[in-house]
């Protein structure tokens, strides 16, 4: 049964590193750490602020530790799940229980899953994901109310940082253009099985209602450069590009609106100075603006029409 004690396999060695559960080993190259500590599972669904009639989306089930929770808080899971040795043991464990028409198990790759409807995300999940699924729930429609996610410690730093905090960087400020992020449980290695070599942190995602729209691809563009050398002044990261595009005229990250062509390369330079120092921007870094402040900025390069891909 899910979610009972690790057992070892009569007659068969246990190799390092691969404790049981349920019969199953655990293979780290999916991200397979589930968690032990029942009072934390506990704390993750009270802090999530789950409804009786939301419906959840759970990232990453695994053994149903804390699915089981969910499914008596809420009014219905979904979850998604890549492994199909813990589908079966998901089935197993909840099988003949009052919940188990209010679960819904979908097997496959999250990130090439298309996300049903939810009110609400709550998982611990394969690290390695992380970046491609926080973006991926971002961009979901309609916006759910919050995810609470687990991640590896650092990455949840870089997604609450603060303008001139050591973590700030374009992974924070592309996050928070599309959420508020909100730090809520530090959680030690020694709460998984088996524990993985980094601490975790629980961080609570509220999308943007009404959202912050942008060009997406520009607004890239923008930030690559902004964050090339974080700690650079921006007079000093810019005059620097401006002089790449006098050079060969060839940059793919930042371009003049037509009818500028010949000759107007030794103006560019002055035209991206200007909007910056109009702007007030030239003395500033990047590890130290504010979301508002990079909106701000972009929307005076537009103005002037310059414009980055
Ligand atoms: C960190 S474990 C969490 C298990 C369980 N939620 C718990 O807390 O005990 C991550 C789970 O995500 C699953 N997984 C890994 N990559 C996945 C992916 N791309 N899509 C969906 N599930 C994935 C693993 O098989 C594993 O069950």
């Amino acid at each position: 049964m899910a979610g009972g004690k690790a057992k070892k396999e009569k007659g068969k060695p246990q190799q390092q590193h691969m404790p049981y559960q349920g019969g199953i080993s655990f293979h780290k190259s999916k991200g397979q750490h589930i968690l032990k500590n029942p009072l934390l599972v506990d704390s993750i669904v009270q802090k999530a602020g789950v409804k009786s009639t939301d419906v959840i989306l759970e990232i990453g089930p695994g053994t149903g530790n804390l699915t089981k929770k969910l499914l008596e808080a809420g009014k219905k899971v979904i979850a998604v799940e890549i492994d199909p040795r813990m589908v079966l043991e998901l089935q197993r464990r909840f099988q003949g229980t009052p919940h188990s028409n209010r679960l819904t198990v979908i097997q496959g790759d999250v990130l090439k899953t298309e996300l049903p409807y939810f009110d609400i995300c709550v998982a611990n999940i394969p690290y390695q994901i992380s970046s491609p699924l926080t973006f991926k729930l971002l961009n979901h429609q309609p916006a759910f109310r919050a995810a609470i996610i687990m991640f590896q410690r650092e990455f949840a730093m870089r997604l609450v940082a603060q303008p001139g905090d050591k973590l700030y960087c374009r992974l924070t400020v592309n996050t928070q253009l599309h959420a508020r992020v909100f730090h809520l449980l530090k959680v030690g290695r020694n709460n998984f099985r088996p524990p993985p070599k980094v601490d975790s942190s629980v961080v609570r995602i509220e999308p943007r209602k009404p959202r912050i729209e942008v060009k997406q691809k520009e607004w890239d563009g923008f930030l690559r450069i902004c964050f090339n050398r974080k700690n650079k002044t921006l007079g000093s990261i810019f005059r620097q590009k401006s002089m790449e595009m006098d050079d060969d005229g060839d940059d793919d990250e930042m371009e003049v609106e037509d009818g500028e062509a010949d000759g107007v390369q030794s103006e560019f330079k002055d035209k991206v100075l200007g909007v910056l120092k109009e702007g007030d921007f030239e003395e500033k870094r990047s590890s130290k603006l504010t979301l508002q402040e990079f909106l701000y900025l972009l929307s005076l390069f537009n103005k002037a029409g310059i414009h980055f891909s």
